[in-house]
């Protein structure tokens, strides 16, 4: 079994992530890491922290000279500005004096209307927001990211399984039709472009798109797509609603912050489409069995079919609108505008790493709940174990 977890505020000293149930032998360095972690920071429209912030990448344990030992990898993201925030985020107990000094202590009494703000200050018993802010701040995504890289490269390593995200729709811009199922040399270039569209016409639309936002103080979403190439047919399983591969990768595209909505290759369109039109007609192939089209996204049944994986993620707009949007500040009852200081524009692209993060550690996860092993070897040769008898039986997917 594959766990995760992380750990760590927005303004603290670092974020922590622990993933445990990785074989040995995955070949990962804080350079592969902070790789992942530099290309979640790019992006156009991303707010001034993004342009100093260094993620501070530092192994604490489960890798030795380069290669995961089984035991659990923690990972630690040292939060560039921690100095300026020692005091207001000190672990330890402060001064009140030494406390109202600091600009940045004011009590956050204006909630944000689109932030967890609000129903945290309700549920845990603060009375102001930053408790709350500082833990729902997609900050802690770069620990998700961090992890990713992690499983990324297990995946690569073991089974040759490669994946990217591309963005499809950035506000009004809508991107390629459903159906259209983009190669892995289209979406290899796709980190030249801060807006990780491999349209340079929509790309160039989509700077456009939020050029225009940022001059009228707005914010913008929008959607991602993960496309996943080398998925062995079988992981999840249609036995049970939970194990569900499908169900799995929803749940954990829908956990990234201000992600709303999810689909699975053509999702909601297919919902639209007669049965005659909707599905992914078997077919003999050159080496094997092939599909007419890819409108499922490579999942029947709650299992991978070996076809190339696509889901999308939906990405409501950033929450905190320069224009402030209306709240109340809680301390007086009265009508106020919410809380503003810096923030992102647009954070879609930043998104669809995270979602490719989410993708590999849940593809990871499902692979080692079919393959098992200790080592990298072992459930390598459990897979190839399991492709030839799948050959064997006339049941290969032609490739
Ligand atoms: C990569 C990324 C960056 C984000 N940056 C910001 C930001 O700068 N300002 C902001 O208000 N929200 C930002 N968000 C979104 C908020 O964290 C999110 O809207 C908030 O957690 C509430 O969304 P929820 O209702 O889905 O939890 C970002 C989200 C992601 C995934
Ligand atoms: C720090 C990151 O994103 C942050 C996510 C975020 C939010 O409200 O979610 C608000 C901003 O942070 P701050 O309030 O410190 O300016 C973003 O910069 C990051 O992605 O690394």
């Amino acid at each position: 079994m594959l766990r995760w977890l992380t750990a760590g505020e927005s303004h603290g000293p670092a974020l922590v992530a622990i993933l445990e149930g990785l074989p040995a032998h995955v070949q990962v360095t804080s350079a592969d890491i902070g790789d992942a972690l530099a290309r979640r920071r790019l992006g156009f429209g991303r707010g001034a922290r993004m342009k100093f912030e260094a993620d501070q990448v530092t192994i604490l344990g489960g890798v030795r000279h380069g290669e995961t030992q089984g035991g659990p990898v923690a990972i630690q993201v040292g939060n560039t500005e921690w100095p300026k925030w020692e005091t207001v985020m000190s672990a330890d107990p402060v001064d009140d004096d030494v406390l109202a000094g600091r600009a940045r202590n004011a009590p956050l009494t204006r909630p944000r209307p689109g932030h967890a703000d609000l129903v945290g200050m309700q549920k845990y018993d603060f009375d102001e927001a930053r408790p709350i802010l500082e833990r729902a701040s997609a900050r802690e995504t770069a620990a998700r990211v961090a992890l990713g890289r992690v499983a990324t490269n297990f995946l690569q390593q073991a089974y040759g399984i490669t994946l990217l995200s591309h963005v499809v729709e950035l506000g009004s811009v809508a991107g390629p039709a459903d159906g259209l199922l983009p190669t892995l040399d289209d979406l290899s270039v796709i980190d030249d472009d801060p807006l990780r569209c491999f349209d340079r016409d929509l790309s160039a639309a989509m700077y456009a798109e939020v050029e225009s936002a940022q001059k009228d103080g707005d914010t913008l979403g929008g959607v991602v797509e993960v496309v996943v190439w080398g998925l062995p047919p079988g992981l999840g399983s249609h036995v049970h609603w939970d194990r569900r591969l499908d169900a799995k990768l929803a749940g954990a595209l829908m956990g990234i912050q201000a992600i709303k909505g999810v689909e699975v290759g053509d999702g909601f369109t297919l919902a639209r489409t007669r049965g005659s039109l909707a599905h992914d007609e078997i077919v003999p192939g050159a080496d094997g069995i092939a599909r007419a089209t890819h409108r499922a996204g490579g999942t029947e049944g709650g299992m991978s079919t070996g076809e190339v994986l696509r889901v999308r993620a939906a990405m409501k707009p950033i929450a905190t609108v320069p224009r402030a949007l209306r709240t109340i500040d809680t301390a007086t009852g009265e009508a106020t505008v919410a809380h503003h200081q810096r923030s992102d524009v647009c954070a879609v692209p930043a998104a669809g790493v995270v979602a490719e993060a989410m993708v590999a550690l849940v593809l990871a996860e499902a692979a080692l709940e079919k393959f098992g092993g200790d080592s990298v070897g072992e459930t390598r040769r459990n897979h190839r174990a399991y492709l030839a008898d799948v050959a064997e039986r006339g049941l290969r997917i032609h490739s």
